[in-house]
């Protein structure tokens, strides 16, 4: 089947079309097809499905087979394939996905998307919806991995976030930290971790360990949530310029919502033989 591989500042995936719903074993092709040795590589897969209540609908399924409801550097690449592709022609559209409708703006260059602005919605700190099932305040608590305590906050936005404070995003311990509090009992549908250094007031860098996905270069509902949780704790303002290994993300949380700005580029295009 035909297939496009884009990336949103290093974090990667393989999208299809899936418009007639013909194609039933999606969690199959994303695991082969994300395979980095066996298959085209990618951090997850990007299906685009026909909406009754949107303009258009995303699917997203992890490299590890299970699906997210929610995806920020995701929707800004599926953003950019279907206006390319003429199949929603609007530079404002309306996304379907798990975690509810999502609107996006493109800027348009030339009949090129150049930028993708999303409104990502509201974040939550509501422990059942997260679900969150620590006995403490999920606003600001204290997680210990390995004898280590860490500052933490955890928070849904879209799909579960968990941030921690650190001084070096690229101390070597946060895989084996974000894999150990990913799959914590604490948090019944698992959790993304963030590793978040505040740089100052309008200025982080992070690192996230992705539910699902293991490490990537960048996380765009992380992103969104670490500013969030940032803001909250007084830590930052509200808007917020993050350095992610793959670039630069845009964030402005206006106490309700969270806009997530960034870029959207392919790689390539070709037929899935799986
Ligand atoms: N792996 C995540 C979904 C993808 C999130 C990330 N790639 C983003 O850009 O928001 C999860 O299962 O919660």
């Amino acid at each position: 089947m035909h297939f496009a591989k884009l990336h949103g500042l290093g974090n990667d995936f393989i999208l299809i079309e899936n418009l007639d719903s013909d194609i039933e074993d999606l969690s199959e092709i994303a695991i082969k097809g994300c395979d980095r040795h066996f298959g085209v590589g990618a951090d997850g897969l990007l299906v685009v499905e026909k909406s009754k209540i949107a303009d258009i609908k995303m699917t997203i399924i992890n490299s590890d087979g299970s699906v997210a409801e929610m995806c920020g550097n995701g929707i800004r690449c599926f953003a950019k394939y279907i206006y390319e592709k003429g199949i929603v022609k609007k530079d404002s559209i309306s996304v379907e996905t798990l975690a509810g409708i999502m609107k996006i703006k493109l800027k348009v260059e030339g009949g090129i998307v150049s930028g993708v602005k999303a409104n990502m919605g509201s974040p939550s700190f509501e422990k059942a919806l997260i679900p969150f099932k620590g006995e403490v305040d999920n606003r600001s608590y204290f997680i210990e991995v390995n004898g280590k305590n860490y500052s933490a906050s955890t928070l849904l936005m879209g799909v579960p976030h968990t941030i921690l404070y650190v001084d070096d995003v690229d101390d070597d311990e946060i895989i084996r930290v974000g894999r150990e509090i990913e799959n914590m009992s604490i948090f019944p549908s698992k959790t993304n971790v963030n590793f978040v250094k505040i740089i100052d007031r309008n200025n982080i860098k992070l690192k996230t360990w992705e539910r699902g996905a293991g490490l990537t270069l960048a996380c765009g509902t992380g992103t969104c949530a670490s500013v969030v949780a940032s803001y909250i704790n007084g830590l930052t303002e509200n808007k917020v310029r993050a350095k992610l290994q793959g670039g630069y993300m845009y964030i402005d949380y206006d106490g309700e919502n969270v806009f997530m700005e960034g870029p959207a580029e392919f790689i390539c295009e070709g037929e899935l033989l799986l």
